[in-house]
């Protein structure tokens, strides 16, 4: 991996938030079909007449389409957007999506509603789950919007079940040494009391740049 995975692209600012608006209400709309999928107690005959009308809906989408995954991309403007991205993706319906908001240098939280689509244990958020938005939070918190960080190693403790339904994630910096940055971070339910325990080591890699004034780093660190 290197800088130039991330993608310099002329889209102008109002164009990129038009854009996002448009596909994140249909994003909207396929995370509702997941959860009617899931949960949906129509007869075989309505699910295959069903299953015709989605089927037809992807061939629509696909007449264009990217090559490939959608990746970083920022513009000149310092927007950055990824679409993609498996947890703040804002085209991505796998993800909740998480909106982080960063309360303090080296701080950042999240709440989120988590429903049928993140169930590991009856009724309870899948361990993975848990894992995926830590690690993505943990990163944000060590990124801090002001240089890149990839994860090194990430601990978890479960200490107990987390229930499906609103939870919240919070992370801070505990401690930096270098180009390695600790960040300590927890998910708890709805009670406030911490499910899963985390401790990460974020690695600013060898190959990014040093100097923080450096946007091309910055806006990666935005994404
Ligand atoms: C904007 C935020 C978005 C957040 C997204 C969510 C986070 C993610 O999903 S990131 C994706 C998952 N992580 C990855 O794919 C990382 C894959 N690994 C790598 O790319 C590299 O191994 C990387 C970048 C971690 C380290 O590479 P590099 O910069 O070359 O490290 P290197 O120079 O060898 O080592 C630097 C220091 O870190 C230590 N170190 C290296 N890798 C690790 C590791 N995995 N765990 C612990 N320590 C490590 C080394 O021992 C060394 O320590 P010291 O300076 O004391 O000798």
């Amino acid at each position: 991996m290197t800088m130039e995975m991330f993608i310099l692209d002329e889209t102008s600012t109002g164009e990129v938030d038009r854009r996002e608006k448009v596909v994140a209400a249909l994003t909207d709309s396929v995370r509702d079909l997941v959860d009617a999928t899931i949960r949906s107690t129509v007869d075989d005959d309505e699910i295959l007449a069903v299953r015709e009308e989605v089927d037809a809906l992807v061939s629509r989408l696909r007449a264009a389409q990217l090559a490939g995954p959608a990746g970083v991309r920022y513009n000149a403007e310092g927007r950055s957007w990824n679409w993609g991205n498996a947890v703040v993706g804002q085209h991505n319906a796998l993800a909740p999506p998480l909106e982080i908001v960063h309360d303090g240098p080296g701080s950042a939280r999240a709440d989120v509603v988590l429903g049928a689509a993140y169930e590991g244990p009856p009724g309870m958020v899948h361990g993975g789950v848990a894992a995926l938005l830590l690690d993505q939070i943990m990163g944000e918190t060590a990124s801090g919007f002001k240089r890149l960080t990839m994860t090194g190693t990430l601990s978890l403790r479960y200490r107990r079940g987390t229930p499906l339904g609103p939870v919240r994630i919070e992370g801070r910096i505990a401690s930096e040494s270098g180009r390695k940055i600790t960040v300590q971070a927890h998910l708890a339910g709805p009670d406030g009391e911490p499910t899963v325990e985390a401790t990460g080591l974020f690695i600013i890699p060898s190959w990014a740049p040093v100097d923080e004034s450096d946007r091309t780093w910055a806006r990666f660190a935005e994404g």
